[in-house]
């Protein structure tokens, strides 16, 4: 049986992207266009594994005042929603696209805030989910959750029997770690947060290749030096071709559906890494994620270049 996956997005957002040829701090700035799409990063991972073919639910939390709009949005896009409603908003987090170099400039704003409490309604729609599933919790903490909190969550999802993968940033990264996750996905400057020092592309690696002594499978995404992928001892990278870049946002959220929907899919880990790798392309190329055109996607899959070493 191909298990579901099942993302959880705890402080999701709705992105607005707004394209202008130049941004000048400290001066009016007039926007040439605008467009305002439901994310977070599960909810992006959703969208891309459901745009695949693959059967996803959304879990998380979300604002009531947001309701209506991230369940038409994922509705439309094939997946299934088992979000738990708060009072209140989702943050808007800005991305200001400089068209003239491909710059992107995020303001990502804190969002909703919740307790503790809020945790276990979350933790039982995961709990309802067949055993086996692939459970990615994604994306920041709101606030008013604590590390502790967070911690016992993915414990949680673990000992279900659940695959877990976990794709966070600073201290909520360093719990999830202390819970031995299946996956993990940090970039660069996620590592460096880690380590709380400035890491060479070499050192990376061997810190990745250290953390997949514990975590079965790492994804170290490299922004355009490609990816690299630990998994089984085995240890890929993949490169893939230039294309035009119009907003790199979402790019790593990608990257992690299209490896969770090859995961599913009992995919050897060279075509995981090349259809991630493709996903990933596919969002620069747009405002927002989604796998606009299969294929233009199998031409991208195709063009990535893969090579191996050791661990
Ligand atoms: O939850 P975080 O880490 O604040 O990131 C949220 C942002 O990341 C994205 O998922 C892109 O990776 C955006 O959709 C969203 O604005």
């Amino acid at each position: 049986m191909i298990p579901p996956v099942m993302t959880i997005t705890l402080n999701p957002a709705l992105d607005q992207t707004v394209m202008l040829n130049q941004l000048t701090t400290g001066a009016l700035n007039l926007v040439e266009s605008q467009c305002d799409i439901p994310g977070g990063k599960g909810i992006n991972v959703a969208r891309v594994v459901s745009d695949l073919g693959g059967a996803v639910s959304a879990g998380g939390l979300l604002g009531n005042n947001h309701r209506l709009l991230f369940e038409d949005y994922l509705s439309r896009h094939g997946v299934a929603l088992r979000q738990i409603c708060v009072e209140g908003s989702v943050r808007t987090n800005v991305k200001v696209v400089e068209q003239s170099t491909g710059q992107v400039t995020e303001l990502n704003l804190p969002g909703l805030c919740v307790s503790d409490d809020v945790l276990q309604a979350v933790l039982d729609s995961v709990l309802r989910q067949p055993s086996g599933s692939l459970v990615a919790v994604c994306g920041s903490l709101p606030k008013g959750v604590s590390q502790q909190a967070f911690g016992e969550f993915l414990l949680a999802i673990r000992n279900a029997g659940h695959f877990l993968a976990v794709d966070t940033r600073g201290e909520a990264l360093r719990t999830a770690l202390s819970v031995k996750p299946h996956l993990i996905k940090p970039n660069l400057q996620e590592l460096q947060e880690l380590e709380g020092q400035k890491l060479t592309a070499s050192q990376a690696l061997d810190n990745a290749t250290e953390l997949s002594q514990s975590v079965d499978h790492v994804i170290l995404s490299m922004g355009d030096s490609g990816a690299w992928f630990l998994a089984g001892g085995d240890c890929l990278h993949a490169q893939p071709d230039s294309v035009n870049i119009v907003s790199t946002v979402g790019a790593g959220d990608s990257l992690l559906g299209g490896y969770l929907f090859g995961l599913s899919h009992n995919f050897p880990l060279h075509q995981m890494a090349e259809l991630a790798t493709a996903c990933a392309m596919e969002a620069v190329m747009q405002a927002g994620v989604g796998i606009q055109c299969p294929d233009q996607l199998e031409r991208l899959r195709k063009n990535v270049i893969i090579t191996s070493r050791r661990t």
